[in-house]
């Protein structure tokens, strides 16, 4: 069987958002195993938050996300990357080795042969001799560095990467895309948010683009068109903060298999396929609460 035809995530008529305000809706598509995806589109979009949802840290407000082919402990998720108190007495190593955690456990060692990995892992991102460096004395583009190298043991068949090139020099930004192909070549899923469009016309064969809804998924040549960002554009400015959820009837169809029921889903012809009979919820996030009222406010 063609390893890509397999869904690796599939959402259906997904809301994400924050007390019980919808940040992102009427989100369906199917991501086969092994893509590599760019999920761009303009601040506020909804980025983020299809990442949290992803990774289990929201919970749906409607809609489902189904990750049918995921394994327990399959998925490597790097949020952006925040503030860290310099003063946090840790080491390098000590930060890698928790992308073993799943392996050891939380009271577990570190084995010879793991201690090997994560200096393989800090070698593989250029860090090798930081082992005894403290954290906080890294830059930032030694940072990213680490947390790649924690995520690399972590050894996912899905890896979510929310703007993992941020406010770092250029040389760094080459090395982690480096990763990141090598990543896809051995068959990993990844979903990454990039803001610049060079860099996603460069590298990444498939683009979501998001603007509080999908505007459009596919091929990144056919989905970042002028027509579709000047759309994305034109969302974003006209979406309602304060909205409250909205098309209750269509959360409570999510799982029909009625197309029609979520237009803007399938731009690039990206069916659903209701013949997957094995695909299982995500088991953090999976089936929205039944949505309470609705006011359907656009
Ligand atoms: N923790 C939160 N509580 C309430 N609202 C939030 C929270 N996080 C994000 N939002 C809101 O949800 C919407 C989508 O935000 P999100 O961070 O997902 O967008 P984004 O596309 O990642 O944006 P950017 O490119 O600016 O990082 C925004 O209106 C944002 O203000």
């Amino acid at each position: 069987m063609n390893r890509l035809a397999l869904p690796m995530i599939r959402l259906d008529n997904l809301t994400l958002g924050y007390d019980r305000h919808p940040a992102v809706h009427h989100l369906s598509a199917e991501i086969p195993a092994g893509a590599l995806v760019a999920v761009v589109g303009p601040n506020g979009a909804g980025k983020s938050t299809l990442l949290k949802g992803l990774a289990g840290e929201l919970r749906p407000i409607g809609g489902r996300i189904l990750l049918p082919e995921l394994p327990a402990g399959g998925l490597a998720y790097m949020p952006q990357r925040g503030e860290i108190d310099h003063s946090f007495p840790v080491s390098v190593f000590d930060v890698v080795a928790m992308g073993l955690w799943h392996e050891i456990g939380a009271f577990g060692g570190v084995s010879r042969e793991q201690r090997r990995r994560v200096r393989a892992a800090l070698e593989a991102v250029g860090m090798a001799g930081f082992e005894s460096r403290p954290i906080g004395s890294l830059s930032g583009g030694q940072l990213q560095r680490a947390r790649f190298a924690r995520l690399m043991l972590q050894d996912a068949p899905l890896i979510l990467l929310d703007e993992p090139f941020a406010a770092i020099d250029s040389r760094t930004v080459d090395d982690l895309v480096e990763l990141i192909l090598g990543w896809h070549d051995e068959g990993r899923t990844i979903l990454t948010v990039v803001h610049d469009l060079e860099q996603v016309r460069r590298h990444f064969p498939t683009a979501l683009l998001l603007s509080r809804e999908p505007v459009a998924f596919g091929p990144t040549a056919e989905v970042l068109t002028p027509e579709r960002l000047a759309r994305a554009r034109r969302l974003s400015e006209a979406f309602d903060e304060h909205a409250h959820e909205c098309h209750i009837e269509e959360l409570t169809v999510a799982v029909a298999p009625d197309a029609a029921a979520h237009p803007h889903a399938h731009d690039h012809g990206h069916a659903h396929d209701e013949g997957h009979g094995h695909a299982h919820p995500h088991p953090a996030a999976h089936t929205a609460p039944r949505p309470r009222r609705g006011l359907p406010r656009h």
